[in-house]
């Protein structure tokens, strides 16, 4: 049988190494020749790479690193990339800018998201450029966020190329909390799901019968919270998920994703915020320390045995797409598409969010219907936003810029919008003109 070769991308992301572990785990089903690490900073990768080693030796998996574009990608057959353009420091600044003018601090949704798109799409399309050159033929699986924007980027330059797929873990996360308080597994739950990326909605959930399940699901998120088991010891995973049962009771009809807290709550969610502690903080404070001292207690013990080192959604679900990619599995995946009609009554061309069916040709995307006025309202706006903050990021357009953060449900007050762009562009150096 074939063995793949794989890149992952911003290989000393938080992420990488339950991903070397989902891969290596998953070989009979999955072959690999040879995982490349990728990055732009060895302060970051070194370490990974020394334990990624360790845990590949006994499965006979080479695994190389690279600093540089220029031929890290030849042979590649899937590359993996989670890139965070300019690191949590700058992370730290897209969220407490916003905050700072009373405004929504996230990583991907609102201003912050804005401010981050402006780096991450620049990045992600010299990686794709560079992939391009060397493996035209490689499967590009996109996790590096703003996801909603980087899609709509790369869709926008790269338009003709259907081996581009960009992905999100959070309707997998919330359906594994789903699965778990259900006493099953979430392989065997069938979601219907439309929207766009970080702003979407549950509309059934299907059991092996064909049964629907998410009425009742519903009623259990009125009666409390299910959160999936891996997130229950970070707090603000905690919170999120009481928001999701708040919302779940606020508002009948679908379920939505937990990232809708910020479109729907700006104010409490501001309210809630500590302009001097954001969640970049509580990230360098806990995850990062983590993967630090994970990496030391592999490398010294020369094992994973011990290192507390587990499997994650993240991980599982990227290694899940590629295997169906790879094998020609026709199975249904929750992916980043274009609207090619599968929502008639909503924008053309939008990238949305909705299970498609993958096999080794691609995504086939499942049709969803028409969605009523409420969903298509907030849809309409958000993908506005996100079409001209796109338009900013290629042209380096202050005015699309300003247009896109007056749309944004976050934002919405021109005069908030300017002061918040005029800070970014002090700050940041986008260069918006
Ligand atoms: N789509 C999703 O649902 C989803 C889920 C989780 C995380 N993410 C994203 O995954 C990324 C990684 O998250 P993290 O918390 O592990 O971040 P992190 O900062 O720990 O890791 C990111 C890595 O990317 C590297 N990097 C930055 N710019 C690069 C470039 N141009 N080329 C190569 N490498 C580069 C950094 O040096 C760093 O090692 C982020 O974009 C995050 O938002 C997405
Ligand atoms: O604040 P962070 O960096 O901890 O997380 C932000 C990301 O949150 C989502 O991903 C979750 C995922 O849903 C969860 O199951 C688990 O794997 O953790 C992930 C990160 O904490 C979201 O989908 C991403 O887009 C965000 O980057
Ligand atoms: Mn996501």
């Amino acid at each position: 049988m074939k063995k793949y070769n794989i890149v992952i991308c911003g290989g000393g992301s938080t992420y990488t190494l339950p991903m070397v572990k989902t891969l290596l785990d998953n070989t009979e089903k999955f072959p690999i020749s040879n995982i490349t690490l990728f990055d732009t900073d060895e302060s970051k990768q070194q370490k990974i790479y020394q334990a990624a080693q360790v845990m590949a030796a006994p499965i006979g998996v080479d695994i190389a690193q690279s600093y540089q574009l220029a031929e890290t990608f030849s042979g590649a057959d899937f590359v993996f990339m989670q890139i965070r353009s300019g690191g949590l420091e700058m992370r730290e600044l897209d969220e407490k800018i916003p905050l700072a003018h009373d405004c929504v601090g996230q990583e991907t949704c609102g201003a912050g998201g804005f401010a981050y798109g402006m780096r991450s799409v620049v990045d992600v399309v010299d990686i794709v450029k560079a992939v391009r050159g060397q493996a035209p033929e490689a499967w590009i699986i996109n996790y590096s966020n703003p996801a909603a924007i980087v899609a709509e980027a790369t869709n926008r330059v790269f338009p003709n190329d259907r081996k581009i797929i960009n992905l999100c873990d959070m309707p997998i996360a919330i359906l594994d909390g789903f699965a778990e308080a259900l006493g099953t597994e979430r392989q065997k739950l069938t979601p219907r799901y439309f929207g766009l990326n970080h702003f979407g909605w549950f509309t059934h959930l299907y059991d092996e019968q064909g049964n629907d399940l998410l009425p009742g699901i519903k009623q259990r998120l009125t009666e409390g919270n299910m959160m999936p088991e891996e997130l229950k010891e970070d707090s603000d995973w905690v919170k999120t998920f009481e928001q999701l049962s708040k919302m779940a009771t606020d508002l009948k009809g679908h379920i939505p994703n937990t990232y809708l807290q910020y479109y729907l709550y700006p104010e409490y969610i501001v309210s809630k915020s500590d302009k001097n502690y954001t969640r970049a903080n509580a990230v360098m404070d806990n995850r990062l320390q983590a993967v630090q001292d994970q990496c030391d207690f592999i490398i010294e013990n020369n094992t994973i045995e011990g290192s507390g080192l587990e499997r994650g959604v993240h991980g599982t679900y990227i290694v899940e797409l590629a295997t169906a990619l790879a094998m020609n599995e026709k199975k249904e995946f929750i992916m980043i598409v274009p609207n090619t009609g599968i929502i008639p009554n909503f924008s053309y061309g939008a990238m949305v969010e909705v299970p498609c069916v993958v096999s080794k040709n691609g995504a086939e995307p499942i049709h969803v219907g028409e969605i009523d006025t409420f969903y298509k309202g907030l849809m309409e706006s958000q993908y506005a936003y996100e079409k001209l903050t796109v338009d900013a990021i290629l042209n380096r357009d202050y005015d699309a810029a300003l247009k896109a953060l007056t749309l944004n449900r976050t934002v919405v007050n021109v005069d908030t919008a300017k002061s918040i762009l005029d800070a970014f562009n002090t700050q940041m150096q986008f260069n918006l003109k």
